[in-house]
């Protein structure tokens, strides 16, 4: 089986961190999404801007990953405004999904929204045996919250 892990991160690579501990379980390929015209690296006009973002359901341009040939696709992506970032959302509606199994993960600061809701919305055609929600500290920080064991239980039985 093959696996691709195609992950979003802006602020501390939270996300980015929790791709690479299913990685060593699983040995899928690792793919960070970037978007054409990177996000500042002022936080709070993130924050700002991802709000604007979200409000209009603004899909920011990505490069491409191809998902071609992989069995299994995990998309992880922060929580921005209680929904996956919207980059995640163009790369979701950038590709087919229809029939491929997809393990959505996301991280957040103690509010998670409606992320993976969301996320299982836009992929409803595909198999989505499981899913994670991983938080990390209120302050926006990178201390991780949720337990390592939790963690570590869900990627043990992937
Ligand atoms: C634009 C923006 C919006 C955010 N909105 C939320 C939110 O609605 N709920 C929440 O719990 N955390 C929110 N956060 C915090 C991040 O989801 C959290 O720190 C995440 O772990 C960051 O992951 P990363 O380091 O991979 O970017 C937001 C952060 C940013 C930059």
């Amino acid at each position: 089986m093959k696996d691709l892990i195609v992950v979003f991160s802006y602020s501390h690579g939270n996300t980015i961190r929790i791709a690479k501990m299913i990685q060593k379980k699983t040995g899928a390929d690792l793919k960070v999404i970037e978007t054409i015209q990177p996000y500042s690296d002022d936080y709070d006009e993130v924050v700002d801007l991802g709000l604007k973002e979200v409000k209009k359901g603004y899909e920011p341009p990505i490069k491409e990953i191809s998902i071609e040939g992989y069995d299994r696709i995990f998309l992880g992506t922060p929580t921005w405004w209680y929904t996956m970032a919207p980059a995640m959302k163009t790369f979701i509606h950038m590709h087919d999904f229809k029939g491929k199994t997809v393990i959505p993960f996301m991280t957040h600061g103690g509010w998670p929204g409606k992320v993976i809701k969301d996320m299982k919305k836009e992929l409803k055609d595909s198999i989505i045996p499981t899913s994670i929600e991983i938080q990390f500290d209120s302050n926006g920080g990178d201390t991780l919250i949720t337990s390592l064991d939790t963690i570590e239980e869900w990627i043990k039985q992937l």
